[in-house]
């Protein structure tokens, strides 16, 4: 069964990699110049250096006709793509690779995906995996979450390689939600780091952030367990306490009031505008995400930010 991967950013070209070094695999980008330079070389520069393509990888301007199709768009994106696609992707297993919240809509990438192409089966790729690590060939497990059973038992199969473990879930919500939150937490932990504020502020950021997910995804439907697999805790092991992640970055930045380049992808920005908006709208106490929020907007500075974390009343764990 074909694949293919859309998006040609550090992530959809990991795994295009990964799959293209067990079988056939199309990656599509969208820019023509950088689909020739990705040609021309077989590998790309431009996202992703140091990792050469595998020969069943085939760099493609056209959208080729695949049944399981992974969307490694950032998440602002994933709405537009799949507008402009809906015949294409008519009846496909959609496979969201990206982690994030839509800022317009409020919608995870399980909704967005059934908001624009009803019949296409939505499914989810998310865990704790770095595009380097992924496209050397380390050893990375993911969580594959489908609604479908078979489909998800199918995906799993065609997805998995002996480096890259998929372990199965029918929880989509708890996975997406797992994936989009905990980057606004990874900016939490990259901005108390950049501040100064230690490790052990750290540590606590971070576990009063996995509470925060787990709350909110419960009270939208997610199982509590998907939370404390690789899509939740997982990931959030791995994003607020590494260097190489994006979102811990720009919180360092942010903490250190250094600037950061506005064209790397940070999508725990958009996520806690998003989610700031839909705790408003939902009367739900998310203090972290909130603050992220103030933080992203320029509302507050990273002083009074955690002033006003530190100050909230007293409670029970
Ligand atoms: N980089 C990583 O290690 C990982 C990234 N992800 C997720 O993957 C998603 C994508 O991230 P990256 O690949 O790292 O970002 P990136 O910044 O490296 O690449 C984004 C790519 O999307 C393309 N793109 C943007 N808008 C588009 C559109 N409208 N149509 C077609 N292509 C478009 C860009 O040209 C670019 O190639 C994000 O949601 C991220 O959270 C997930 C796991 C690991
Ligand atoms: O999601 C990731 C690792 O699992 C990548 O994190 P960043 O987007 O913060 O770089």
């Amino acid at each position: 069964m074909s694949i293919l991967v859309v998006g040609a950013g550090a992530f959809g070209t990991s795994l295009a990699i990964s799959l293209g070094r067990k079988g056939p695999v199309s990656l599509w980008a969208r820019d023509p110049q950088h689909i020739a330079e990705m040609q021309a070389t077989r590998r790309n520069t431009r996202r992703l250096p140091g990792a050469n393509f595998p020969d069943p990888l085939t760099v493609t301007a056209t959208l080729q006709d695949a049944q399981t199709v992974l969307l490694a768009v950032p998440a602002q994106k994933l709405s537009g793509v799949l507008t402009a696609n809906r015949d294409l992707f008519a009846g496909k297993y959609l496979v969201a690779c990206c982690k994030g919240i839509d800022r317009e809509t409020g919608l995870g990438a399980c909704d967005t995906i059934a908001a624009s192409v009803s019949t296409a089966i939505p499914a989810v790729l998310t865990g704790p995996s770095f595009a380097a690590d992924l496209a050397v060939g380390l050893p990375t497990a993911l969580t594959l979450a489908c609604a479908d059973k078979g489909v998800g038992r199918t995906l799993q199969k065609q997805l998995s390689t002996p480096v890259l473990r998929l372990y199965r879930t029918t929880d989509t919500k708890g996975a997406e939600l797992g994936g989009a939150l905990k980057n606004v937490m990874a900016i939490a932990c990259g901005v108390a780091i950049g501040a100064g504020l230690g490790h052990s502020a750290r540590a606590a950021l971070m576990t009063r952030g996995f509470a925060e997910m787990t709350r909110f995804a419960v009270q939208h439907g997610a199982d509590s367990a998907t939370l404390s697999g690789l899509s939740g805790f997982g990931d959030l092991a791995l994003t607020c306490t590494s260097e190489g992640s994006r979102n811990y970055q720009f919180g360092v930045a942010l903490g250190s009031g250094q600037s950061f380049d506005p064209n790397t992808t940070v999508e725990g920005a958009s996520t806690a505008l998003a989610m700031k908006k839909i705790a408003l709208h939902q009367n739900l106490d998310m203090p972290i995400t909130q603050t992220v929020a103030r933080l992203v907007e320029k509302k507050a500075d990273v002083q009074s930010a955690i002033e006003h974390l530190l100050s909230r009343p007293l409670k029970e764990e």
